[in-house]
């Protein structure tokens, strides 16, 4: 049957929840990780792939306050840039980014030339900037919703990982505790936009599909990672033990 209403606040905001169905925790690289079974390769892999995630969140965020005409909203956006870029002489999320690819046994010059960042990770990074340039603010703005089900995978990082993975030096894990807090602020301003914003049954449609799109964002970021860290199939495999893969942000 057609729906012809739109949902209720309250039925929305649950429909949007009932995404976290999909949430890459669900992922089975993401499930290794937190059951201890990730090697060290796979560990570090991780990390330096999910730097491009990290560098990209200010870029998406600058891009949706430059397509919003509202300064209330803008000065509460601003927010998560300076969270990962630091401010008022603190340091910010890519810092401790960097600091628990230290922990992890890399060095910072190897997360800073992204070197390590396969192309199936870069293209679905850049789908999400590139989705916040173009769509209008509102729409953008709610693609952060997946942060709904952040604190969770933060919280179990922080609960398993010390006893899995006793190689990894303790301050690595600043960057999770502290997106504790800023996720769920985050949220509640996000929720607050959608539920505004998404009065027609074709906006709440179009909400989901775009929470979706994001999911799947997040799912295929781990795909990329498990054919190079799993598999052994990275890009080009069949032709060289290298690396051959552009290393630049072409975008
Ligand atoms: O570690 C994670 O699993 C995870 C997921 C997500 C997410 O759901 O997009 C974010 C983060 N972390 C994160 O640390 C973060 O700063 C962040 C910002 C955003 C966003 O879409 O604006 N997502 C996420």
């Amino acid at each position: 049957m057609t729906q012809t209403q739109p949902l209720s606040p309250r039925a929305f905001e649950q429909a949007l929840r009932d995404k976290g169905a999909y949430y890459h925790i669900h992922h089975p690289y993401h499930i290794a990780m937190h059951n201890g079974q990730a090697t060290r390769e796979q560990i570090q892999g991780w990390v330096a792939n999910r730097f491009y995630y990290q560098t990209s969140i200010p870029l998406k965020d600058a891009a949706i306050m430059a397509n919003c005409p509202h300064p209330d909203v803008r000065r509460k956006w601003v927010q998560r840039i300076l969270d990962h870029d630091g401010h008022g002489g603190g340091d910010g999320g890519i810092e401790a980014w960097l600091r628990l690819g230290e922990a992890v046994g890399l060095k910072r010059e190897a997360l800073l030339s992204d070197d390590m960042v396969l192309p199936g990770v870069r293209f679905a990074v850049d789908a999400y900037v590139n989705f916040a340039r173009r769509a209008n603010w509102q729409e953008a703005a709610c693609s952060s919703l997946t942060e709904l089900f952040a604190p969770q995978i933060h919280q179990a990082r922080l609960d398993t990982w010390p006893g899995h993975y006793q190689w990894i030096e303790a301050e690595g894990y600043d960057y999770f505790r502290s997106r504790l807090s800023q996720a769920n602020r985050d949220v509640e301003h996000g929720l607050q936009l959608a539920l505004e914003y998404c009065d027609s049954v074709e906006k709440q449609q179009r909400m989901l599909e775009i929470l979706q799109f994001k999911l799947d964002i997040l799912w295929s970021m781990l795909d990329a990672m498990s054919m190079a860290y799993e598999l052994k199939r990275p890009p080009y495999h069949t032709v060289t033990t290298g690396s051959a893969w552009h290393k630049t942000r072409l975008v």
